[in-house]
């Protein structure tokens, strides 16, 4: 990044998480988001309206961009948080301004930095354990947080990192890095993968996770994922699905008890899910390595039923 006190920074495909994140980092950087018109016309008319535990505010100084041709500016950093269903098409439609580019994906589940290096080799993937909604039009809430952003290099040189760690913590976001990004992605993915799907198909919040009859599904979902993982060669910081399941209902499930996954989001808006970079990335890898996933391969079919408007 040029001016590390004041860089350009681009989020693509700014919802509940690229536009909190756009109204924090706006402090410390000039941000376009690049978003719907109607959060676009809203922000024009009296700027980004946050609440929560990343503060109450209104903020002013957000430019909002509903295509490539709107900026007028070469961004030093582009952040990605579309859902993982638009990653492709929002990096065509802006893959003129992210060619060479440093970007960041803060995006859940497995494969989105494989798709974004089709149109940059400078990447840093990210994981952030932060519950985020969109309550209307240019309004975002920020309800429970779990952990830090993690950030750490996916492809490119060793200095890509510092200026984008340096400028979460200057915005005052929580944030750590990792020398190893991809365990980190299946880290994250453990919670969206045990909590999301049941949420979005009986429409409630994580809380409900911690209900003995949705136990023994959530034990399922998460042995299988670790058999691929082990299969995969993928280790994360809980050694076993035994030392997950235990942080996950010790910790993350009270985190997180009144506040509804973004995969419930989908389902409410009849929007397509990210059920294949979740569940059904699983069940693809276990395909792979012949080790069956009966409870990820059901979940992820009652979420496909679901996508279809049934
Ligand atoms: N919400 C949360 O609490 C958390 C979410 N995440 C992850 O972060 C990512 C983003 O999630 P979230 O913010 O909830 O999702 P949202 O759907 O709220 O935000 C994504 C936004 O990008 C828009 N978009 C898609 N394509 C374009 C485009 N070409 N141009 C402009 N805007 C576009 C979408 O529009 P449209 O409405 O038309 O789809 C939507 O408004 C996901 O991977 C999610 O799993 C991670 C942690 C927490
Ligand atoms: C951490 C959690 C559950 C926060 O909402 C999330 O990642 C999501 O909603 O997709």
């Amino acid at each position: 990044m040029e001016d590390a006190q004041r860089p350009v920074v681009l989020i693509l495909g700014a919802g509940a998480v690229g536009l909190a994140l756009a109204g924090k980092l706006a402090d410390v950087a000039d941000v376009y988001a690049a978003c719907r018109h109607r959060h676009a016309s809203a922000i024009r008319e009296g700027g980004l309206v946050m609440d929560g535990i990343w503060g109450d505010r209104t903020v002013g100084t957000l430019s909002c961009i509903t295509g490539p041709a709107e900026l007028s500016v070469d961004p030093d950093l582009v952040v990605v948080t579309a859902k993982g269903t638009d990653t492709e098409s929002i990096c065509r439609e802006y893959a003129a301004v992210m060619g060479g580019r440093s970007v960041v994906t803060l995006q859940n589940g497995i494969g989105n930095e494989d798709r974004i290096a089709r149109y940059t080799d400078r990447i840093i993937g990210g994981t952030v354990t932060t519950n985020f909604a969109v309550v209307g039009p240019g309004h975002v809430r920020v309800s429970s947080q779990s952990a830090p952003v993690v950030l750490g290099t996916w492809s490119g040189p060793a200095d890509l990192l510092p200026p984008a760690i340096d400028l979460f913590e200057r915005a005052g976001i929580p944030v750590a890095a990792t020398a190893d990004i991809r365990a980190e992605k299946w880290a994250k993915s453990l919670l969206n993968i045990a909590v999301n799907p049941l949420c979005a198909l009986l429409s409630v919040q994580v809380g409900a996770a911690a209900s003995p009859h949705l136990r023994g599904v959530i034990e399922g979902l998460i042995q299988e994922t670790y058999a691929v993982m082990e299969a995969e060669g993928i280790r994360v910081r809980w050694r076993s699905a035994d030392e997950y399941l235990d942080h996950l209902f010790g910790v993350q499930v009270p985190d997180f008890s009144t506040v509804y996954p973004s995969m419930y989001y989908d389902i409410q808006n009849r929007r397509r899910t990210e059920i294949d970079l979740l569940n059904g990335y699983v069940v693809a890898l276990g395909e792979r390595q012949g080790i069956p996933t009966p409870y990820n391969r059901c979940i992820a079919g009652l979420i496909r039923f679901r996508e279809e408007g049934r």
